[in-house]
């Protein structure tokens, strides 16, 4: 079952190309290293290629991964639980797709049960998948609200976002300490005030700055 958002044309065809090689990708890197004005053969920079792209391998690990399927295992047995399961300040590390630099804060994500609940560590995973892709933090707090709305079908889902973009930080408009957040309420989250607010509540005023640590 595949429930995500259908891609984009332009995401679409880029699929339809095979995958370059891990050779292909080191050579990238050492063009952007010549462009850049170094030496790649010196001694510092010789490994550079292939550290880098592993280190794409951890960063965009999340197009190899299903986040459908990591919901799909749930558990009746709550004797009868209907409240909020808010999750707090998971630590959030994204990078954005205009810049390839990182995105760094935390998320909150809520649900109302239906039912059945989730291993927690679950909704942490989903983030991590949507994260580790690249992104626009608007996007991204779409895609784990509306993932875990459909797998689970709580009563409703709730996600926040409050994080700082190195693009805005270290380059550009160069604005250190800002913070953006983002938010998509699904469910009862959107129909109820009050609902929203028990939320809001329990996670606090969103704070600025002191994101990047
Ligand atoms: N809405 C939104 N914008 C983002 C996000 N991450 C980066 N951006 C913005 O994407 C925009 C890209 O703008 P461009 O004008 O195409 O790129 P640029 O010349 O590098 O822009 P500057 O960052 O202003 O120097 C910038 O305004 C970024 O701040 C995000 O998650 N959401
Ligand atoms: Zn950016």
């Amino acid at each position: 079952m595949n429930i995500q958002a259908p891609p984009t044309a332009a995401e679409a065809a880029l699929t339809t190309e095979p995958r370059p090689t891990r050779e292909e990708a080191e050579a990238a890197v050492r063009t952007l290293l010549r462009w850049a004005g170094d030496n790649p053969d010196r001694e510092g920079l010789v490994d550079t290629p292939a550290r880098v792209v592993r280190s794409y391998e951890e960063f965009f690990s999340g197009y190899h991964e299903d986040p459908v399927e990591l919901l799909a295992r749930s558990f009746e047995e709550t004797d009868g639980y209907d409240e909020m399961v808010v999750l707090r300040d998971i630590r959030l590390e994204s990078h954005c797709e205009h810049h390839m630099v990182p995105i760094i804060g935390r998320a909150h994500i809520a649900y109302l049960p239906r039912g059945r609940v989730v291993g927690i560590s679950k909704l942490a995973r989903v983030m991590e998948i949507y994260a580790k892709r690249l992104q626009i933090q608007e996007k991204l707090t779409a895609q784990i609200a509306n993932t875990i709305d459909e797998v689970l079908k709580p009563l409703g889902v709730a996600v926040v976002i409050e994080a700082s973009h190195q693009c805005m930080s270290t380059r550009g408009v160069h604005k250190p300490g800002v913070g953006m957040v983002t938010s998509r309420m699904l469910g009862a989250f959107r129909k109820n005030a009050s609902t929203r607010r028990e939320f809001l509540a329990i996670i606090g005023a969103p704070r600025a700055g002191g994101l990047e640590g």
